[in-house]
């Protein structure tokens, strides 16, 4: 029924400070539970001007589902989804009307579309990420019935790491190390370099729980190598690890390696994937964001026309972007893991639970 088949895809519209940004999700098997409380937690999880750690732009990220639901199910055909931008201050960005942030996507946009949309990132701005929320929690919502778990949590801020790394433990925290220490230590960072007009990077960690055997393929679909480009794709992302990654260049073969017992893996070196398959263990990645682009301290820079000018930009930025980014790469991971199910596994919900 659906465009394409066995297969879980998705395109998002809209703008910074548009009229609205939305998404099409299309391949949702017929007969999965819509929980609009649900998809509308996940956004209010990711949705802007929380906490001090975060844009002081305000969005309530009110989603409204337009289609592919009928009582309270899905029926199979595209899902629509919709949500206002309620707090545009395009005003405020006239001084970059002109020129380019260093760091963020205006001079290579520009040179490549030659339109300068300075209002905010315009089609660049992390505003998009709220519509793969909403895409990535009906993805959630097909994991739930399957007992597929997806969470993240901040593992590093300002290169200070969480020494224990503990997801249940993170539910109230904003920073989710378990290390009190360590938490109050990476939040203290992101204020000081938000106090002194600057920004800091961090890392999330992703994890998937319960996936089955088998998901993705042996070359070209391979599943890290899928999920390293959905986290790619996202603003800011600059370094995917997949299980324990970097590392694994410098250790030994039977350091790096996972015995294998009747009864399963010993360790989780590989991070739940070897071969491009799926090996039944948490599937772990590390997503690596670079600091915010956008910071208040004076830079240098150049003009449409390319005059070299100095300038102080303002605005409503994150300082530091880790930290809801982590809710956006939880939606790219369980729509990457949707996918894949739907891929090796069919296209209706019970068709899915048959290999359970
Ligand atoms: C959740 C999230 C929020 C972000 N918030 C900001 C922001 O407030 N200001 C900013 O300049 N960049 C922000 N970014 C990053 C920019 O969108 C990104 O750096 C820019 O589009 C350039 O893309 P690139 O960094 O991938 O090259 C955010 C990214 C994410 C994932
Ligand atoms: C609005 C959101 O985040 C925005 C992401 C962003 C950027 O450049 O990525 C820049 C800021 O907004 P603007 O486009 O108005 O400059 C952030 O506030 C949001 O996440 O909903």
């Amino acid at each position: 029924m659906n465009s394409f088949g066995s297969r879980l895809r998705y395109s998002t519209f809209g703008e910074s400070h548009g009229v609205a940004i939305g998404c099409l999700l299309d391949g949702v098997p017929a007969g999965l539970k819509i929980d609009e409380a649900f998809i509308q937690s996940e956004l209010d999880r990711r949705k802007p001007g929380k906490s001090e750690f975060e844009t002081a732009r305000k969005e309530d990220d009110k989603v409204e589902i337009l289609s592919g639901t009928f009582e309270g199910y899905s029926t199979g055909t595209p899902i629509a989804m919709l949500i206002y931008n309620t707090n545009q201050k395009s005003k405020d960005y006239s001084n970059i009307k002109d020129i380019f942030r260093p760091g963020h996507a205006d001079f290579t946009y520009f040179h490549k579309y030659g339109i300068r949309d300075y209002r905010g990132g315009g089609r660049s701005s992390a505003r998009e990420t709220a519509a793969r929320v909403a895409a990535g929690a009906i993805a959630k919502l097909m994991l739930n019935e399957l007992s597929i778990e997806v969470k993240s949590g901040i593992s590093e801020v300002a290169g200070i790491k969480a020494d224990i790394f503990d997801y249940e433990s993170a539910k109230e925290s904003i920073i989710y190390a378990l290390d009190a220490s360590k938490e109050s230590a990476q939040k203290a960072a992101i204020l000081k370099a938000k106090n002194s007009h600057d920004s800091v990077g961090g890392v999330s960690r992703i994890i998937i729980k319960n996936a089955p055997i088998g998901l993705g393929q042996p070359l070209y679909y391979k599943l890290d190598g899928v999920l390293a480009d959905a986290m790619m794709g996202l603003n800011a992302v600059k370094a995917v690890e997949i299980g324990d990654g970097i590392l694994s260049a410098s250790i030994e073969g039977s350091q790096n390696n996972d015995e294998i017992r009747a009864d399963g893996f010993k360790t989780n070196h590989s991070g739940g994937v070897l071969g491009g398959i799926s090996n039944g263990e948490d599937i772990i990645l590390n997503v690596y964001f670079k600091p915010t682009p956008s910071i208040f301290k004076e830079q240098e820079t150049v003009t449409t026309t390319n005059k070299e000018v100095n300038f102080s930009l303002k605005g409503r930025h994150d300082p530091c972007v880790a930290i809801r980014g982590s809710i956006v790469c939880e939606a790219m991971a369980a729509l990457v893991i949707a996918d894949m199910l739907l891929l090796n596994m069919g296209s209706t919900m019970s068709g899915i639970k048959k290999y359970y």
